[in-house]
């Protein structure tokens, strides 16, 4: 079946280059020169997309966006005069799935019509398809959640992943900001190029450039070879700037010119360079309150914030709560290969209802990791999940009724002694350590890997794997051990003394590098390669005391999980490392 366009501006000759473009794209097209004449051919034909210039002899062109995605999820883009962001901005907003800019490139333009064939395609496979379409199905499977908030968010998800319009995602820490970013560019005409998500809080501010832009060989020390920057590799794809607020003002100002320009120029080039992204962001902050404050660039806010999707906290989808459970109960058991697929109580089922979780699906997946490590059987019982009593306040906000099918199922298997006390008891820490089941099987317990003293894992995992001087090592390992002891008189919590002793050893880096600086002895390599290494062998322990759980191994080390992950990929720490 031939696909079909309207073309719509008054300039002749315009519109003729763009049906060429068409055609030889193998598409049909007519050509409308006025809004009136749009409409009525909009509405006697049945178009599969639509072209139009914004600035019509009779109108504009804004309002044959509005007009169109008022009746039909059809494609429409349109064509700005170069400059005019803001109308290009305002036609997003209403519903055009991207805009091209006067004078027209042919290359971009093609790339625009490419895009809209395959939402066309994606359509097309939808409508035939008997019951869920397969974008549909992604959408379930990934993004758990089946209450009343979630529907109209999932419905939008699907719109937005349509349309090349930056969108902006906010909502508190742990909502799920990764996840529906990563499903909007994988529902997306965009799916085959990469995702590249990059935590704008965990890049150093001076290798920021060098790290969105690229450099060339030569162009600064330590320029060992040409390297692509994150703008590049996302090039087809999407750019994911997750945790946007923590962007220094000097580097917004950069790569707003480059999101405005649509071209990039690495370090030590002449020349600029064209690249195609889609920018998603995120933050848990308010990146409106930042900029009152002057902290957030106001140009750059509004170019990336073009949609707004705000993700609900998990206190806001209580209903969720059984169905998060049971994907995450599931998911724990393939990770660490257990036997058999750990189930909850229907009381531990309603305490996870009952909980404030702060920390939202996130928080919650870290609670039954720690249930699935306390628990005796693959049974997960009230007392596993160490959440502390209810308050009055609490109790009076207990969900009237829980997920019934989640309920069956998750009494299933269930000894009857297991169901005999409702009563909610809080898991002291001496008890949840004492309680310790090798269950889990694939990986160390946490509360037990936690205690073990950080100087010797430095010791045995630093010279071999990380290269770093027999000598410093050795000195690091006295110099923690006096930090831990020093800890130790002080503190009795095992975990704040680990806490200290990493920042302890931070510390000794920090002053074995000033050191070695002051007397002469430079690291061959530099001090960039010789920093890295550092924080390579520091993130390296973390895991192993943490049994490689990256969420207990970033509050080691007292930064963030997705720094933690970021600064993993960057360093190239394979989860299969883990012995
Ligand atoms: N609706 C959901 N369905 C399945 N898993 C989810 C959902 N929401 C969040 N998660 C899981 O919760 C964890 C946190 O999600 P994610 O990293 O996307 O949150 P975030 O909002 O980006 O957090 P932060 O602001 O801290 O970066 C991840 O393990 C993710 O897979």
């Amino acid at each position: 079946m031939t696909t079909t366009a309207l073309v719509v501006d008054d300039e002749v000759d315009l519109c003729r280059l763009m049906q060429i473009t068409l055609t030889k794209m193998g598409i049909k097209s007519d050509v409308a020169y006025t809004l009136s004449q749009a409409k009525s051919y909009w509405q006697d034909n049945d178009y599969d997309f639509c072209l139009t210039d914004l600035k019509l002899p009779d109108g504009s062109g804004l309002e044959l966006v509005k007009h169109i995605s008022a009746s039909s999820s059809k494609p429409i883009a349109v064509i700005t005069a170069h400059g005019s962001m803001d109308l290009a901005i305002e036609a997003l907003k209403l519903g055009a799935f991207d805009f091209v800019n006067k004078p027209l490139e042919l290359p971009r333009l093609r790339q625009l019509v490419e895009n809209a064939l395959k939402v066309i395609q994606q359509d097309l496979t939808a409508k035939s398809t008997p019951q869920r379409s397969p974008e549909q199905q992604m959408l379930d499977e990934r993004l758990i959640g089946d209450s009343a908030v979630m529907h109209p968010l999932k419905n939008t998800i699907l719109k937005l992943a349509r349309s090349q319009a930056p969108v902006f995602l906010s909502g508190a820490s742990g909502t799920g900001k990764e996840v529906v970013a990563r499903l909007i560019h994988d529902l997306s005409p965009r799916r085959d190029g990469s995702f590249v998500p990059v935590n704008c809080g965990a890049i150093p501010s001076e290798l920021m450039e060098s790290e969105f832009f690229g450099h060339k060989k030569g162009s600064f020390t330590g320029a060992v070879a040409d390297k692509q920057g994150l703008f590049q590799q996302a090039n087809g794809g999407t750019l994911f700037l997750d945790e946007v607020a923590d962007l220094p003002l000097a580097m917004q100002v950069k790569l707003l010119r480059a999101i405005q320009e649509k071209t990039v120029r690495a370090i030590g080039d002449t020349k600029e360079v064209p690249v195609d992204i889609r920018i998603l962001s995120a933050t848990h902050k308010d990146l409106n309150q930042l900029v009152q404050t002057g902290l957030f660039r106001q140009d750059l806010y509004y170019r990336i914030n073009v949609i707004e999707l705000k993700l609900p906290t998990l206190n806001a989808r209580r209903d969720d709560i059984p169905v998060l459970a049971t994907h995450f109960l599931a998911l724990i058991a393939e990770e660490w290969q257990l036997e058999s697929k750990p189930l909850l109580t229907a009381e531990a089922c309603l305490r996870l209802q009952q909980h404030d979780f702060a920390g939202n699906v996130r928080e919650l997946r870290n609670v039954l990791e720690r249930a699935v490590t306390l628990a005796e059987t693959s049974t997960i019982d009230i007392s596993h999940l160490g959440l502390s009593d209810l308050n009055v306040h609490q109790q009076a906000h207990m969900p009237q009724k829980i997920n019934e099918d989640n309920a069956s199922d998750s009494i299933e298997n269930i000894d009857k002694d297991d169901r005999e006390p409702s009563s909610i008891k809080s898991v002291s820490t001496q008890q949840a350590k004492a309680n310790l089941h090798p269950y889990r099987t694939m990986t160390h317990h946490y509360a037990a890997v936690k205690q073990s003293s950080i100087s010797g894992t430095i010791s045995d995992s630093s010279s071999s794997a990380i290269g770093i001087e027999q000598q410093s090592v050795t000195a690091m390992a006295e110099r923690a051990e006096s930090v831990n002891k020093n800890a130790n008189s002080d503190k009795t919590d095992s975990v704040a003394n680990l806490d200290s002793s990493i920042d302890g050893n931070i510390d000794i880096l920090n002053s074995i590098a000033i050191k070695s600086s002051v007397s002469g002895q430079l690291p061959a390599q530099g001090l960039e390669h010789y920093l890295q290494e550092q924080e390579r062998q520091l993130i390296i322990t973390a895991l192993k005391q943490t049994g490689w759980n990256k969420t207990q191994a970033a509050e080691l080390l007292g930064t963030t999980f997705r720094s933690l992950r970021y600064r993993m990929t960057k360093l190239e720490i394979a989860e299969d490392q883990a012995e």
